[in-house]
């Protein structure tokens, strides 16, 4: 049925739309060029409109004509118009679309425009306000439209931003949607062929539909999207190119993962591990994220839900055919089929990880190098995905210094009887090798894991277990150096031991409150003595983030344990009370063991006491 056509009539928008019109109309936005963008993107969606319904309906006004997108430009009116073969729309429809339906954006863009500090480049980049964005640019638009459905007929809006649009019946021949925008005096430069080749490369470049432009016999958009192809299919250079046109980063990318899954849902995902994490100043990408697309359509330029926080250094695009078009920007996040993908995605890239290691361990060792920081926050912080992330984690060992290994090769090479994995923290690989709280572990041949890295405390605070093997604190575990009854009947003789509490009386009258407490342990080799935090310290990890944290806290005087066996104190029981030597020996190997563990306030003032050992040693 011919709808009857109404004369020239004046309608106004609806109160959140004036709101919108007036805050844009009015913004000093310095990206307006994203306008193209908007109205290029409705004129696509409008085209994969009309794609669906030539499936199911031959009933379609000019079924033949080819789907494009126009851009032309007229200098002399200043004149800049945008024509697509799609859908269309009828006079209802413009009145509905454009005028009275409040976009499901407008709200919540008004709303943050009118918080306090906004940047409107922000929020104009998050929710994307549509066709509205034009009028940023216009001084008035009129959109001619004639739509799909033979019996209707075309139908022109017209509207300078204000409070109202006039609608009216129109001429207009062909099927599909007409923008006709006269630019305001600042906005000549959308009038320019190359500044509007720019932007429609940088910003549409994908679009799954030729863009001409003016009378350029040649579309202006790549069109190809090389995510969209077979992985088999992509060449390495073709990669290269688009990771440098992408990123605008000119060291190749560490790896890439190119996805193309079909169940259980449908996508398409090219993603890159840069060699650098940090951004180059000139990089097109100004924030974390990865560029979204459905059907090829840019929906979100940076989508931060569809990784973990901890991936955030990953770079790229996910293309999905599930999500649908109309989707509005900010709804984007909620939907289930964002939690899918994330999933999806995160697992493949794990899994990514997982093969690099095994296959190729020297480029894993370049990843670790660079990425490992990121891996071990997703540990300390991720809830969902900290188990994942564990294999991944590379450490030196006692027995093993240059090369790294998993947790998995630590528990493969452990003897059996071995319950647990140790661990010993420490600033720096080479003193903690020397530590005395190592020396058990060495007799013993068991190795320990040496967590250097300022972030491993944050690692253990929530990894406790490794595939339900504990992981623990080498100085703090109670193991036995001496393997022999015969060793501890040794050590338990009375005479032994009566020299050994002499020697202990000693240590206490000379240290006083230096420390808390001086006892015998066991677990000593080479070590005259160690220190040990006394019972209800913080326990070396929590001290550790404290720190990091630069959270003062406060360490109750410390153990000192000696070792029974071990020359200097045995020799120390046979100094008289009264020489200065004993005093000094006491002293110094209480120093030794703050130096070992980090904690000497000042090294420098042992010289004056060392000397004076060595003189005596020598008369
Ligand atoms: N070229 C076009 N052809 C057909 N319909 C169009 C065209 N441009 C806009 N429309 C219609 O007008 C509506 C409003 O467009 P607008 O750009 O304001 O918002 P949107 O595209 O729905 O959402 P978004 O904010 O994500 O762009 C569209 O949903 C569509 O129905």
């Amino acid at each position: 049925m011919v709808e009857p056509q109404s004369a020239n009539r004046s309608i106004p928008f609806k109160a959140e739309t004036i709101q919108l019109l007036n805050i844009l109309i009015h913004s000093l936005y310095n990206d307006r060029e994203v306008f193209l963008r908007e109205l290029i993107s409705n004129a696509s969606d409008a085209l994969t409109r009309l794609n669906f319904e030539l499936l199911t309906n031959r009933e379609v006004f000019e079924a033949e004509a080819e789907p494009k997108i126009h851009i032309r430009t007229y200098p002399d009116e200043k004149l800049l118009v945008i024509t697509d073969s799609g859908i269309g729309m009828n006079e209802a429809e413009l009145i509905e679309n454009l005028g009275t339906i409040a976009q499901s954006g407008a709200r919540s863009f008004i709303q943050a425009a009118q918080e306090k500090n906004a940047h409107l480049s922000d929020i104009i980049g998050q929710f994307g306000v549509g066709f509205y964005s034009s009028f940023m640019v216009a001084e008035w638009i009129q959109v001619t439209s004639r739509s799909y459905r033979i019996e209707d007929s075309a139908a022109t809006w017209f509207s300078e931003g204000a409070g109202t649009f006039n609608i009216e019946p129109a001429e207009y021949e062909h099927r599909g949607t007409q923008v006709k925008i006269k630019l305001k005096e600042d906005a000549a430069e959308f009038l320019e062929e190359f500044r509007l080749r720019e932007i429609i490369r940088k910003h549409s470049d994908f679009i799954p539909y030729p863009i001409y432009l003016n009378e350029g016999e040649e579309k202006v958009n790549q069109q190809t999207a090389l995510w969209r192809q077979s992985p088999q299919e992509v060449e390495e250079t073709q990669l290269e190119d688009f990771y440098r046109q992408y990123t605008l980063d000119f060291e190749k990318p560490l790896l890439h993962l190119h996805m193309a899954v079909d169940a259980p849902l449908q996508m398409y995902a090219l993603l890159f591990v840069p060699a650098n994490p940090e951004r180059n100043i000139f990089s097109p990408r100004k924030q974390d994220g990865l560029k979204l697309y459905a059907r090829k359509i840019l929906i979100q330029e940076y989508t931060q839900d569809l990784l973990p926080k901890s991936l955030r250094f990953i770079q790229g695009v996910v293309d999905s055919e599930d999500l649908p078009l109309n989707v509005s920007r900010e709804s984007v996040q909620s939907t289930r089929l964002m939690a899918q993908l994330k999933k999806l995605i995160t697992n493949r890239l794990i899994d990514t990880f997982s093969r690099l290691a095994k296959e190729k361990p020297e480029e894993y060792a370049k990843f670790w190098k660079t990425y490992s920081v990121f891996i071990k926050e997703g540990i300390a912080t991720d809830e969902e995905y900290y188990e994942q992330f564990m294999p991944l984690l590379r450490y030196h060992s006692l027995k093993n210094t240059t090369e790294w290994i998993s947790l998995d090769d630590y528990i493969e090479s452990k003897p059996v009887d071995q319950q647990k994995i140790y661990y010993i923290l420490g600033d720096d690989e080479r003193s903690i090798i020397n530590s005395p709280h190592l020396e058990v572990y060495k007799k013993r041949n068991l190795d320990v894991l040496l967590f250097t890295d300022p972030v491993d405390p944050f690692v253990l605070m929530r990894a406790k277990k490794y595939k339900d093997i504990e992981l623990v604190n080498a100085a703090t575990e109670k193991l036995d150096a001496s393997e022999s009854q015969a060793e501890d009947a040794e050590q338990e003789k009375p005479e032994t031991q009566e020299k050994i509490h002499t020697v202990i009386s000693r240590m206490k009258t000379v240290l006083g409150e230096k420390i808390s407490d001086v006892r015998v342990t066991h677990q000593l080799v080479q070590s005259p003595a160690r220190l040990i935090d006394a019972e209800g310290a913080l326990t070396p990890e929590l001290q550790r983030v404290y720190k990091m944290m630069d959270k003062e806290v406060e360490t109750p005087a410390r153990i000192l344990e000696i070792n029974p066996n071990h020359p200097i104190i045995q020799k120390l029981a046979e100094v008289s009370e009264s020489e200065e030597i004993g005093k000094a020996v006491i002293a110094q190997i209480y120093e030794n063991a703050l130096l070992i563990e980090g904690l000497h306030p000042d090294p420098a003032g042992m010289i004056e006491r060392i000397q004076k050992i060595m003189q005596s040693a020598l008369e």
